[in-house]
């Protein structure tokens, strides 16, 4: 397992928008746009700080999430609203964000439509991934119920789930669209991630499906 070990978090927030800064440029240079999917939750706040403030021409970066949460664009549970508030600033307020939300009842009304809004910018450039102590990643979340279709090899783009363990339905990116980036970060925090992750290198990815991108990931952890 690839993992790099920090001294404290804001020197692994600082390194982690670095190496994804960098890798964004040189997509850029290469192929004159590049795409940038990142999670919600609570750990990535500081990257989208830093990164949003780094000299890029966003204007060809294509900005998704991993997954979202079926709420609506202001709540407080809304990744994408996260995103606009973090990320989607300053230098970055130029890129264009790809929307994993439309505002209608239940994520199977919309997944066709976003799916479709989402492949032209596949493969994933830069892919950063957190994690949950439950080893789920993206909304891949064990016990959940549609993991199995998740996982298979010709998985859709986009699927809906809902989970045990995930407060409202969700629509995540699936696992063959997760490890066909071209670079994958995950970014965790924590005694009990950190464990967690350990744990997953030896578990079915059934049940820990963090496991479908662990062996071409890096993974940054500070405690
Ligand atoms: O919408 C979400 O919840 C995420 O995209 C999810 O996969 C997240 O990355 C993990 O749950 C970790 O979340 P924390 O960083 O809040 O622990």
């Amino acid at each position: 397992m690839n993992l790099i070990e920090y001294p404290d978090r804001e020197m692994m927030m600082m390194s982690l928008a670095n190496k994804i800064a960098g890798e964004l440029g040189s997509v850029l240079r290469q192929k004159g746009r590049a795409s940038l999917c990142v999670p919600g939750g609570t750990t990535p706040g500081p990257v989208f700080d830093m990164l949003s403030a780094v000299d890029l021409d966003w204007a060809n970066v294509a900005v998704f999430l991993n997954d979202e949460r079926w709420v609506a664009e202001d709540s407080p549970r809304s990744n994408t609203r996260l995103l606009r508030q973090r990320l989607l600033q300053d230098r970055a307020a130029k890129a264009q964000l790809v929307p994993l939300y439309a505002p209608v009842d239940q994520p199977e009304d919309a997944m066709e439509a976003l799916a479709e809004g989402i492949a032209p910018h596949l493969p994933i450039s830069v892919l950063l991934l957190g994690m949950g102590a439950d080893m789920h990643t993206a909304s891949l979340f064990p016990g959940a119920d549609r993991l199995q279709e998740a996982l298979a090899e010709d998985a859709p783009t986009l699927l809906p789930m809902r989970a045990p363990g995930a407060d409202e339905p969700r629509i995540t990116l699936t696992a063959p669209v997760l490890r066909d980036a071209l670079n994958i970060h995950i970014l965790i925090t924590g005694a009990d991630k950190r464990t967690a992750i350990e744990r997953a290198a030896s578990l079915p990815v059934e049940e820990a499906p963090v496991r479908a991108v662990l062996a071409d990931a890096t993974i940054h952890w500070a405690e």
